[in-house]
């Protein structure tokens, strides 16, 4: 208890958290994932259209883990739609790899909240489903080695044969990420995929997909409404402002270590200022922002934000011995 209190006290008399704003952009051949002005639009009731985001640009890094952040009806599922390939864009592209997209593909996994297991199968049964979509003229026997690989990766060893009505729900949910892996996509998708689990399932999921991601240099887009768990997981993470006509208002570089350990987020410097404005975009910026963008505000290069310490605080960790700082 003694070691959280300087953290504690540092929270509590942090100076707004301040933001180093800029413009860092990524180079043509850093962008792995590259999202261009997509638009998305509806027919509205009158002959209108509703435009629920616009001229959204968004480039990712192979390897990287990106979280999107807004309120709902911002587009965020739609965003990812777009991404799996289950919808097309009004307007722009998305280009991956340096492919357009144009329809789905198993380079690129999607792992939804609720786990749409298929309830005749066991556990072997429909990770070896999705195993054997991806490899055709693959043997029984090596199906059946990628499944159990797969989930044996997410700590399902031993109910191979289980259906999933035997599962809980994180078990099914680790199944789900099972069949997503098993089939070495390039790119994980994943929409608020810890958000129906309890608190403690929750936290575990979150280090195993941390660890797998880590280990394996996946590239993931995931939406989230948790603020703790983008902290813990992202690398970076994308606000987005209030919909309809939603913007990418900045995206928020995680500046904590790569090497996290979710019980100690609290005690990293910066981690307060990063949360702080996290939540503070949530309450009042996603609406303000929404309402009228900064003046020179360049939808192409939105904004890049690293929230920082106050210089009290900075100090404060500056003077203190390294032993306390660890
Ligand atoms: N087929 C459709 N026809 C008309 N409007 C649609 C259709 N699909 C989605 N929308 C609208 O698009 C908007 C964005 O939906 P989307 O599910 O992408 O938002 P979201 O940010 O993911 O929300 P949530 O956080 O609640 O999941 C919503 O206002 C929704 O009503």
């Amino acid at each position: 208890m003694s070691k959280l209190l300087p953290f504690a006290r540092r929270a509590g008399r942090s100076a707004p958290a301040t933001a180093e704003a800029g413009t860092s952009r990524m180079s043509t051949s850093e962008k792995f994932i590259s999202i261009e002005g997509i638009a998305r639009r509806y027919p509205a009731p009158g002959g209108t259209t509703t435009t629920i985001f616009e001229n959204l640009w968004l480039p990712m890094r192979r390897g990287e883990f990106v979280c999107m952040i807004g309120h709902s009806g911002c587009g965020k599922t739609t965003v990812l739609n777009i991404l799996a390939g289950l919808d097309a864009p009004s307007e722009g592209v998305v280009i991956v790899d340096g492919q357009a997209i144009t329809g789905t593909s198993l380079d690129r996994a999607v792992i939804f909240q609720g786990h749409a297991l298929l309830p005749w199968r066991s556990v072997l049964g429909n990770v070896a489903y999705a195993v054997s979509s991806r490899w055709r003229k693959a043997g029984r026997a090596e199906i059946e080695a990628r499944a159990r690989k797969a989930i044996a990766t997410v700590g399902l060893a031993g109910s191979e044969h289980k259906r999933p009505s035997e599962l809980s729900g994180g078990m099914k949910q680790r199944v789900g990420i099972a069949r997503a892996l098993a089939i070495e996509p390039k790119i994980l998708l994943m929409d608020e995929p810890f958000s129906a689990l309890d608190a403690l399932t929750r936290g575990t999921l979150q280090d195993e997909v941390r660890r797998i991601c880590v280990e394996t240099g996946q590239t993931v887009f995931m939406i989230t409404h948790d603020v703790d768990e983008a902290i813990y997981l992202a690398d970076r993470i994308v606000l987005m402002t209030n919909g309809p006509e939603a913007k990418v208002a900045e995206i928020v570089e995680n500046p904590l270590p790569k090497a996290r350990d979710r019980t100690q987020l609290h005690h990293a410097p910066g981690y307060y200022a990063l949360r702080n404005h996290l939540i503070d975009f949530l309450v009042t910026r996603s609406r303000t922002l929404r309402d009228a963008m900064p003046e020179g505000y360049d939808s192409r290069h939105p904004p890049t934000v690293r929230p920082s310490l106050s210089e009290a605080d900075a100090a404060a960790i500056a003077a203190e011995p390294p032993a306390k700082r660890a």
